[in-house]
């Protein structure tokens, strides 16, 4: 069956010249996701800066991209030594850490954001980026939920500005979604889902719509979960156990919610309860909020729906 994608439509073209292909690359935020990311794009050859304002983040995150190499390298060459220390060893010396990205974005061919969840912080560092990256940079955001043209729109280069949307936990969830906005151009957009192939990701493209694909499936659910719960009609505990067990998830909607992290659910519901009030399924939960007042986030913290 042949599928004409309305979305390889080409776009408009730049004046700049872009490198054909990314191979430096600086992931902006070193938390759950740009520590994943940067992880996986030195596993791949790429060569990684990943940048975090907090020093006690890198070395945490440092020491989590160690261990999770080793389990990746474990499971590629099974019952060969040499070649995963081989691994393990050309993918460390691949990647640096930073508490500013101003070095790397000299010579960078990519500038990925994974900071948190906030608008008006996202479009600060692009614009701050924006008067040092050389004109071949591409710009792009791993955002969850945010309009990429908005956060662009802080730039001068909206042709080379994107969506690169990453999966928790990076190194295994196979997921890209590659996001153009209409000022994105063809080459930067073929260059992003190059890149997302040398990364080893299968790509889907997607307009800038609100959670992309993914997640504008996957958020309601797990309102709806919360609300399930909040109503007093079943436990957490149950609702998990029924969807692992009756829809073949892998984890269930409260185990996702605490794995993701319950500031970032937070963060996308307060965006999108704020720009489209009228949407039900986009409705706060007092019960999440409550939980996030509490700095119950999930894993992270120790404590969510459930204890770690
Ligand atoms: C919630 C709605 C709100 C959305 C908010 C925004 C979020 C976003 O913007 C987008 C998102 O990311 S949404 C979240 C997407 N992620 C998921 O759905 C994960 C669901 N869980 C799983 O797939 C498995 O439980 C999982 C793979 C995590 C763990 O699997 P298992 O339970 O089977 O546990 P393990 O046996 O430990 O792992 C299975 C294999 O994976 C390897 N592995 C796991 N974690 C790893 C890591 N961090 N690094 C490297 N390898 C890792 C593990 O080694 C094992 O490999 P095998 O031994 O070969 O099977
Ligand atoms: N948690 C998840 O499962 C997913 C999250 N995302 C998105 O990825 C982004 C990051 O999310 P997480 O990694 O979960 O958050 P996180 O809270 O684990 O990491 C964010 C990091 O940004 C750092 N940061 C804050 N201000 C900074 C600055 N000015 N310069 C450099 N670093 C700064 C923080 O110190 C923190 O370490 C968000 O936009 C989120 O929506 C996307 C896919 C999945």
């Amino acid at each position: 069956m042949a599928f004409v994608s309305q979305f390889a439509r080409r776009g408009l073209s730049t004046s700049s010249s872009l490198n054909a292909k990314i191979q430096e690359v600086i992931v902006i935020g070193g938390g759950l996701m740009g520590a994943g990311i940067a992880q996986v794009a030195a596993q791949t050859g790429h060569k990684v800066t990943l940048v975090d304002i907090s020093q006690q983040v890198l070395d945490k995150s440092n020491a989590r991209i160690a261990e999770s190499i080793k389990r990746v390298a474990k499971k590629q060459f099974k019952d060969d030594a040499d070649g995963a220390g081989k691994f393990i060893d050309s993918s460390l010396a691949n990647m640096n850490i930073a508490t500013t990205a101003n070095e790397a974005l000299l010579t960078a061919d990519l500038v990925l954001e994974a900071v948190v969840e906030n608008m008006a912080l996202k479009q600060k560092l692009f614009a701050e980026y924006d008067q040092i990256a050389p004109a071949k940079t591409i710009f792009a955001s791993n955002t969850s939920s945010l309009p990429i043209s908005e956060i662009a729109s802080s730039s001068s280069r909206p042709d080379r500005f994107g969506g690169l949307h990453f999966f928790n936990p990076v190194p295994v969830m196979k997921l890209l979604e590659v996001v153009r906005i209409p000022e994105t151009s063809d080459e930067t957009f073929d260059a992003m889902v190059a890149w997302g192939k040398a990364m080893k990701k299968m790509t889907v493209d997607c307009k800038d719509t609100p959670g992309f694909i993914v997640n504008r499936l996957l958020v309601p659910y797990l309102m709806e979960a919360v609300r399930l719960v909040e109503r007093g009609d079943a436990s957490a505990k149950d609702v998990d156990l029924a969807m692992k067990l009756g829809a073949g998830h892998p984890m269930g909607p409260f185990e996702l919610a605490d794995y993701v992290g319950l500031d970032t659910n937070k963060f996308i519901m307060d965006g999108w309860s704020a720009r489209f009030p009228d949407e039900p399924l986009f409705r706060q939960s007092e019960m999440l909020n409550k939980m996030v007042a509490e700095n119950k986030l999930g894993k992270k913290t120790g404590e969510g729906f459930y204890k770690y």
